[in-house]
């Protein structure tokens, strides 16, 4: 088969019987021979339209005599690979797009409704045209949609959320911003490079990668950064890689080596290390002189964390798997402990099509517990007048400053360290001591760090 759309569809139909999208992605794409070109359509279709489920359904309802949930299921998918093509892929010139829709309905068993879906698409150009003529728009946005007056619903069915997320960042931000952070968390994620200085330095890779063609960037502060501009290919074909010379990791998620402040000689707990982004980031600082303890209750995912650190050739890491609220025999021990918290993952939505279908306030309910039972048991990790870092890459406060606060109220001999005013990363710091990472602003993955101190031992 080499047809991407249709390729794309059996993709979909996974997705929606509940697969997570890149793994449907990469079990369909390594079935066939593609080319390159057509690999990255088949990608944008599959991503795109999960991404913008919401308003592309808000669009048949509009267009349609039966609402998008009402109309067979496939149909429904390929209605939406036809509207996202011509709503958000310009490069797509508009009759391929009607044409090629109308042709996946004829081959999936919809020979009898290539009309309605040739009607609806054309109706949906024809809205497009009157729009642009039209002084006194009914429409609010390049799309053709009729929108509520309320702000939640108004920008969930623009931007493709579920109400439950744009609330929580409308208390946080107001509408204009959470306008933007919306448009943001719709853009294709950039890739991050975390340079190993143990290995080589900035200069170097700089330079490697420019000579592969590869454009790139650095980050302000941030010594090991590098952000790599436009397509690469498979990033382990990038130069340095096999080498060790860089690890794949997000600006943000950088800053939380640099507040953990690991120093050679340390013992440090990084209790939710997996797959070990933050952990070899840690070996790196510390010049691979001392001690991590990397646990993590998913042994999976540790067998990624091991190989990371074999390939960046990394020796002061120790894997450690289970849970660690029950790791009693490290109490007092550490001189600082990472909690880089499972959570929701509000802050990095623009990097998993889905993500933001399958998280709820009930799962996040559930993560702000066990967060807050992890913070309780491995602070306990930490020796009087040690540090614990708690990280996540979520934008809720439920599972952020409510984590903290509550820990703060019931452990009174720790308190927030806050940042230097002459810190590299003041610009990330709140009134309250807590960093946030807006990515709106500071063009980086969301994230919340705060790094807190064990003042006396009596608690
Ligand atoms: C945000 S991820 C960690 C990412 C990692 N720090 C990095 O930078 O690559 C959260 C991790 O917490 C682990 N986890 C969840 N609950 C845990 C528990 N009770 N004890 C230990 N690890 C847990 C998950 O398996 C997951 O790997």
């Amino acid at each position: 088969m080499t047809n991407p759309r249709q390729i794309a569809l059996i993709a979909l139909r996974e997705v929606h019987k509940g697969a997570y999208a890149d793994v449907a992605l990469d079990r369909v794409l390594q079935k066939v021979n593609l080319p390159d070109s057509d690999r990255r359509l088949v990608t944008e279709l599959v991503y795109g339209s999960v991404r913008r489920q919401r308003t592309l359904d808000a669009l048949i309802d509009q267009l349609a005599k039966k609402k998008s949930h009402q109309q067979p299921k496939d149909l429904r998918t390929i209605l939406n690979l036809g509207l996202y093509q011509l709503c958000y892929q310009e490069r797509i010139p508009v009759s391929a797009a009607v044409n090629t829709t109308v042709e996946l309905a004829r081959e999936n068993g919809f020979s009898g409704l290539t009309g309605f879906v040739n009607g609806l698409l054309r109706q949906y150009l024809r809205l497009v045209e009157q729009d642009k003529g039209n002084v006194s728009s009914i429409f609010n946005s390049h799309l053709p949609l009729q929108l509520p007056e309320n702000p939640v619903q108004r920008l969930g069915i623009l931007h493709s959320f579920p109400d439950w997320i744009i609330q929580v960042w409308l208390e946080q931000l107001g509408f204009a911003e959470t306008e933007k952070l919306c448009e943001w968390m719709n853009q294709t994620p950039t890739i991050d490079l975390r340079i190993n200085p143990l290995r080589t330095n900035l200069e170097a890779v700089e330079a490697a990668l420019q000579s592969a063609g590869i454009l790139v960037r650095r980050i302000p502060n941030l010594p090991q950064a590098l952000r790599l501009i436009g397509s690469t290919g498979p990033i382990q074909n990038l130069p340095g890689f096999s080498e060790g010379w860089w690890s794949v990791q997000d600006s943000s998620a950088q800053l939380v080596g640099h507040l953990l402040d690991p120093q050679p000689g340390e013992l440090i707990i990084d209790v939710c290390a997996a797959p070990g982004g933050k952990t070899t980031h840690i070996a790196e600082l510390i010049k691979d002189e001392g001690k991590i303890r990397a646990c993590d209750r998913t042994a999976s995912r540790l067998r990624k964390l091991q190989e990371n650190a074999r390939r960046l050739n990394l020796q002061s890491i120790e894997i450690c798997t289970g849970d660690s609220r029950n790791l009693p025999q490290f109490y007092n021990t550490a001189d600082r402990v990472l909690l880089d918290a499972p959570c929701s993952g509000l802050g990095t939505l623009h990097r998993h099509a889905d993500a933001r279908w399958r998280q709820t306030p009930e799962s996040v309910q559930e993560l702000s517990v066990l967060q807050k039972e992890l913070i309780a048991h491995t602070s306990r990790f930490v020796k009087a007048n040690g540090i614990l870092v708690y990280a996540t890459c979520t934008l809720h406060p439920a599972e952020n400053e409510g984590v903290i606060t509550a820990f703060l109220a019931e452990n009174p001999n720790w308190q927030i360290e806050p940042l230097q005013a002459d810190s590299p990363y003041s610009a990330y710091s709140t009134p309250q001591g807590w960093l946030k990472v807006w990515p709106h602003h500071h063009n980086m993955d969301g994230f919340f760090i705060v790094r807190l101190r064990k003042t006396n031992v009596s608690g």
